[in-house]
């Protein structure tokens, strides 16, 4: 479904990433790890299409990523909603753009809404809602576009404690109906491995992929995982991968 090889990226002087080879299979879902600055948002902007990479190439659905496309939604820290638009409008925007019948989205959205927990707020403008809220419709805003991958870089960076484990929870609920194909980024080892299918840890700027860790941990999952052994064992693999000798 997503193949990177041989993917290197410059800005000026900056190298960014060194030789990135990583294939993700279709309803994989694949977290990136990695210490400050070494290069994950940078890998989720190529396969975005917001930048091309200066060497190297990257395959998704069978074709080289070209500009950005409904077929990778993105979704970042910052919900980065409509001020003015409802909550309903905020997730039919996408499809309204594109000229969609509401015939066929209405029932999409509704379930959608449903699924991320806004039913009874459709009404509500993003400014009547929590952090946790708004990203939960910057969710289904994605959702709603039915993408193949689902791009989402730190997505709960800029949540509280209690509300991030909250939206880990929903995400693992959501992704248990959709299986939608996932790259998320995050620098949370906790959330890697309770997410993820695949943990890709990263080196330090030039950013490569130092181990690509399977996580065979029972699905469904939910956040009681976190403090059972064989997910510390996994933790204290990635600690050590990213702190060697620490
Ligand atoms: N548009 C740009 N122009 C110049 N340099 C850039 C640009 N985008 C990223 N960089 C540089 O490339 C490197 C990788 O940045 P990137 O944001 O991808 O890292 P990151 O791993 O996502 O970091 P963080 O975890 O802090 O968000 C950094 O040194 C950054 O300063």
């Amino acid at each position: 479904m997503i193949d990177f090889h041989g993917v290197t990226k410059r800005y000026g002087p900056v190298q960014a990433l060194d030789g990135i080879d990583l294939r993700i299979e279709e309803a994989e879902f694949v977290a990136l790890l990695g210490p400050s600055g070494c290069g994950k948002s940078t890998l989720l902007n190529l396969l975005a299409g917001f930048e091309a990479p200066s060497e190297g190439g990257i395959g998704f659905a069978g074709a080289a990523i070209g500009r950005p496309g409904p077929d990778r939604a993105v979704v970042f820290q910052d919900a980065a909603l409509l001020p003015w638009l409802s909550v309903q409008d905020n997730v039919t925007f996408g499809p309204r753009m594109r000229g969609d019948a509401p015939a066929g989205y209405a029932a999409r959205t509704a379930e959608l809404l449903g699924l991320v927990g806004l039913q009874g707020f459709e009404d509500a403008l993003p400014s009547q809602l929590s952090g946790g809220m708004r990203q939960r419709v910057g969710l289904a805003r994605a959702l709603v576009m039915q993408p193949r991958a689902l791009l989402m870089d730190e997505p709960f960076g800029a949540l509280d404690a209690q509300t991030r484990l909250a939206m880990q929870q929903l995400l693992l609920d959501v992704w248990q109906t959709l299986r939608t194909t996932v790259l998320f980024v995050t620098h949370d080892i906790d959330e890697a491995i309770l997410l993820a299918d695949r943990v890709c840890v990263m080196t330090a700027r030039p950013g490569r992929i130092l181990r690509d860790i399977p996580i065979d941990l029972p699905r469904p999952r939910s956040l009681a995982l976190l403090t059972q052994p064989g997910f510390v064992a996994y933790k204290a693999d990635i600690m050590q991968a990213l702190h060697p000798g620490r």
